[in-house]
């Protein structure tokens, strides 16, 4: 099977362009598991398939390297449409991808040799209430800001956002201090948030600027994660920290991120994708 390996600001997938390849569903799983093993497979964060679609110019399926399957991918999104311009599966600069968590709009920059320097993402509506996450509550109709929730007998306050795909975002002083090995699968897999969670730490430098570290739901530590920047900076907002309409810089492990929420709801996300290598792997 022929694969490209992308990232973006080091969170890594090999990407599979389903256009010409053809992957039994029931195989999918177990194939993101052993491409993803850096000593028997390729070695990334999961694997991304890039169909044709019904209802925008491709399709983006994403499953992490536990194998389970995830509706959104922010750093994702933005390699999708750096292979489907480059490799000729869209002839425009913009144009719309199909998530199993909604459309999105997304706009290729590209230089003098038409390659894509970097993209920019509409990436919708966050969804803010507990049954949206989904998040366990009393209230199903309310939103959690800054909430307690009891983690190993600490209390630890999370907004919830979703961006297609759930987060859990908390607010620290020192983003050094983060204790995302020791915390993050606790959250991960708290009893309030029966699909698991995306777990984020945020420490906010100004209303432009934040500090930001994750654990990723399904695949642990990475360096970056796109839709965990965007629910970062809605939960900022959520806590008086940002401002909606600004543009908030975002320092992620793997590199820098800009996004904003808009007054008219939608969150924008812009940034770079980068090619690794391709080549024919053996399944
Ligand atoms: N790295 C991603 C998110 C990938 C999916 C996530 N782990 C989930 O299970 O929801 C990003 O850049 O957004």
């Amino acid at each position: 099977m022929k694969f490209t390996k992308m990232h973006g600001l080091g969170n890594s997938y090999v990407y599979v362009n389903m256009f010409n390849e053809n992957l039994p569903e029931k195989q999918l799983s177990e194939t993101a598991v052993r491409l993803a093993d850096k000593n028997k497979g390729i070695g990334s964060d999961g694997m991304i398939l890039i169909y044709p679609s019904q209802t925008a110019a491709v399709k983006m399926r994403v499953f992490n390297n536990d194998g389970s399957e995830a509706k959104n991918c922010g750093n994702g999104l933005r390699c999708v449409a750096k292979y489907s311009y480059e490799h000729g599966l869209v002839t425009t600069t913009s144009f719309t991808i199909e998530t199993l968590g909604g459309n999105v709009e997304a706009t290729v920059s590209v230089d003098h040799e038409n390659c894509v320097q970097s993209v920019t993402v509409n990436m919708g509506q966050p969804r803010l209430l507990a049954k949206e996450i989904p998040m366990k509550n009393e209230h199903s109709e309310a939103m959690i800001v800054n909430e307690v929730i009891p983690v190993y007998h600490q209390d630890i306050r999370v907004t919830a956002v979703s961006m297609g795909n759930p987060h859990a975002v908390q607010f620290i002083d020192s983003i050094e201090k983060a204790p995302v090995k020791e915390i993050g699968p606790l959250i991960e897999k708290h009893d309030r948030f029966p699909e698991w969670v995306n777990v984020e730490w945020v420490e906010v430098v100004s209303p432009k600027e934040i500090h930001f570290r994750v654990w990723e739901r399904g695949s642990g530590i990475t360096q970056a994660c796109g839709t965990g920047a965007c629910a970062a900076v809605v939960a900022g907002v959520l806590n008086g920290h940002l401002e909606k309409e600004s543009e908030v810089t975002v320092h992620l492990l793997g590199g820098d991120l800009q996004i904003t929420w808009k007054d008219d709801g939608d969150v924008w996300m812009k940034g770079p994708a980068e090619y690794i290598c391709s080549g024919d792997v053996c399944l």
